[in-house]
C-alpha cells in the first residue's frame, strides 16, 4: 500500500495533456489556452479623450479660474469614431470620451468645470497640460505579450481576445470520461428492486456531475454485473474515452473482477492498487492507449469514497489533461471547532466537515458520521479534512489542513 502522496505523484507524472483544438472565443469559457496571445495595434491606438469636455491648447487657459476665466471661441466637434478638425489658437472643441485629440490641442477641460455661452465657452480652471488625455499605447503596445499559453480563460481574457481581433482561438482539448458501474446489486433509477439485497445507484450520478464540475465530458458506458461477458462487454465501449472510470469491484472480493479485465481487455498497465487512504483504499490507477495516453481509475464502491477519491485524485488527473499547469487541489488552513477522535490511524483520512469563514479565519466543523457508505454525510459538506497517519485525536480549536469541494455553501 502506498501513501497518498505517493499515489497522487504517480498520477501527474503518468498523465499527458491533451493535445489542441480551435474554438470560438465564446465558448472558451475556463479552457486552458494553447497559444500566446500578442497585441494587433496599439491601445489606445492613438491619443484620445477620457472624458467628455472641451479640448484646448494650454497656453490659452494659464491661469484661467472661476474669477477669471478663459473665454474661447467653439469650433468644430470630435465625437469617438470620427477624425477631429484642428485645433486654431484661442479655440476650443467640444469632445467627448474615447474622441481622437484634435491636432493643435494638448489638454482636455472637462464640462463640470466649463461654461458655455453662445459660441463661447469659459475656462473656470487651468488644468496641468496633458489632462484627461489617455495616451497612443498606454495599455500596451503592438507586439506585446498579453496572454501566455496555460492561463485558462475567464470573461477578461475573453473580452482581451476579442479586443485584439480574434474570432478563434487554440485551446487544450477536453477529455471524455466514460463511467461504468460495476456490482450484481446495483440497480439504475427506474429499475425495479425485487430484493433487499439491491442498491439504487448513487456513483454513476454523482461521478458523472463531478466530471462535469470539473470541465470535462462525461458518458455512463452502463451498468455491467459481476461476470466476465458482461464486463468485457462495457469494456468494449470505452475505447472511445480519454479516461475510463470504473466503480465497484476494487477491493479483494471474489467477485471484484474489475482490475484483471481492464487489463487483459484495454491493456491498462496498472501502476498502483491499494493507496493508504481513508475513504478510498482499495482505488486503482493506470493507463493505457497507444502512448499510454489514456488513464483508468477503479473507484472503490462505497459511495463517499467515490465521491472522494474524484476529488483528491482524479480530478487532479482530469485537470492535468485538460492543460491546468497547477491541477492538484488548494490546501487551506482552519480552526478545528469540535473534538475529533478516531481508532485506528494507518490511513490518511479525509474527514467531511463544514467550513465558515469568519473574523479573518477559516473555522471547521468536523461531521460525527465519517462511515464510507453513509452519502449523506457529504450533503452539507463543503470541505475535506485531512487528518494525517498516527494522529488519533485533534482537539477543538487546534490547526488543520482542508480541502474545499464546494465554495458556494
Ligand atoms: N476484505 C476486505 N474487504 C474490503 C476491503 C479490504 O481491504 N479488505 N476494503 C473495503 C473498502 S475500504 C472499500 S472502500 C470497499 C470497496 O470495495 P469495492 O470497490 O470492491 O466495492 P463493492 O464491494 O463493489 O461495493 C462496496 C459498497 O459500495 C456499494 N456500492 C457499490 N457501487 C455502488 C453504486 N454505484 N452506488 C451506490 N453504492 C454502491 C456496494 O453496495 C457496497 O455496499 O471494500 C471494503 N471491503
Ligand atoms: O476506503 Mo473504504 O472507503 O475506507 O470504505
Amino acid at each position: 500500500m502506498i501513501a497518498y502522496e505517493e499515489a497522487l505523484k504517480i498520477v501527474l507524472e503518468k498523465t499527458k495533456p491533451l493535445g489542441n483544438e480551435k474554438v470560438f472565443i465564446h465558448q472558451a469559457l475556463n479552457r486552458i489556452l494553447a497559444e500566446d496571445i500578442h497585441a494587433d495595434r496599439d491601445n489606445p491606438p492613438a491619443d484620445n479623450s477620457g472624458m467628455d469636455g472641451f479640448a484646448v491648447r494650454h497656453e490659452d487657459i494659464i491661469g484661467a479660474s472661476e474669477d477669471n476665466p478663459a473665454a474661447l471661441k467653439i469650433i468644430g466637434e470630435s465625437k469617438a469614431g470620427d477624425l477631429p478638425p484642428k485645433l486654431e489658437k484661442g479655440a476650443a472643441i467640444p469632445i467627448y470620451t474615447g474622441a481622437l485629440i484634435p491636432e493643435g490641442a494638448d489638454t482636455i477641460i472637462q464640462k463640470e468645470l466649463t461654461k458655455v455661452e453662445g459660441s463661447i465657452v469659459y475656462i473656470l480652471k487651468e488644468l496641468k497640460k496633458g489632462a484627461n488625455i489617455r495616451e497612443k499605447g498606454g495599455d500596451y503596445k503592438a507586439g506585446d505579450l498579453l496572454i501566455p499559453k496555460g492561463k485558462r480563460l475567464r470573461p477578461a481574457e475573453i473580452g482581451v481576445l476579442s479586443s485584439v481581433n480574434k474570432a478563434t482561438v487554440y485551446v487544450k482539448q477536453i477529455p471524455r470520461v466514460g463511467i461504468i458501474t460495476t456490482g450484481d446489486e446495483i440497480l439504475d433509477i427506474g429499475e425495479n428492486i425485487t430484493k433487499e439485497s439491491q442498491i439504487r445507484t448513487s456513483n454513476t450520478y454523482s461521478l458523472y456531475t463531478q466530471v462535469l464540475e470539473t470541465g470535462a465530458i462525461p458518458t455512463i458506458i452502463g451498468f455491467a454485473k459481476d461476470n466476465p461477458e458482461d464486463i468485457k462487454e462495457k469494456l468494449k465501449w470505452a475505447k472511445n474515452c480519454d479516461v475510463l472510470l470504473t466503480t465497484g469491484g476494487v477491493s479483494v472480493g471474489e467477485y471484484d473482477l474489475v482490475k484483471d479485465f481492464v487489463s487483459k481487455e484495454l491493456n491498462v498497465s496498472i501502476h498502483f492498487w491499494k493507496v493508504a487512504l481513508k475513504p478510498g483504499k482499495p482505488v486503482a490507477f493506470g493507463t493505457w492507449g497507444e502512448d499510454g495516453e489514456k488513464i483508468f481509475f477503479g473507484i472503490p464502491g462505497n459511495p463517499v469514497a467515490s465521491m472522494v477519491v474524484y476529488e483528491i485524485l482524479v480530478k487532479p488527473a482530469i485537470k492535468k489533461m485538460m492543460g491546468y499547469q497547477n491541477p492538484e487541489n488548494k490546501i487551506f488552513t482552519g480552526i478545528l471547532t469540535e473534538d475529533f477522535k478516531r481508532k485506528s490511524a494507518d490511513r490518511l483520512e479525509f474527514i467531511r466537515a463544514y467550513v465558515e469563514y469568519k473574523e479573518d479565519n477559516f473555522y471547521v466543523k468536523p461531521f460525527t458520521k465519517q462511515a464510507s457508505n453513509m452519502l449523506t454525510s457529504m450533503l452539507n459538506a463543503n470541505a475535506l479534512v485531512l487528518v494525517d497517519i498516527d494522529i488519533h485525536q485533534i482537539e477543538a480549536g487546534e490547526k488543520v489542513r482542508f480541502i474545499f469541494f464546494d465554495r458556494e455553501i
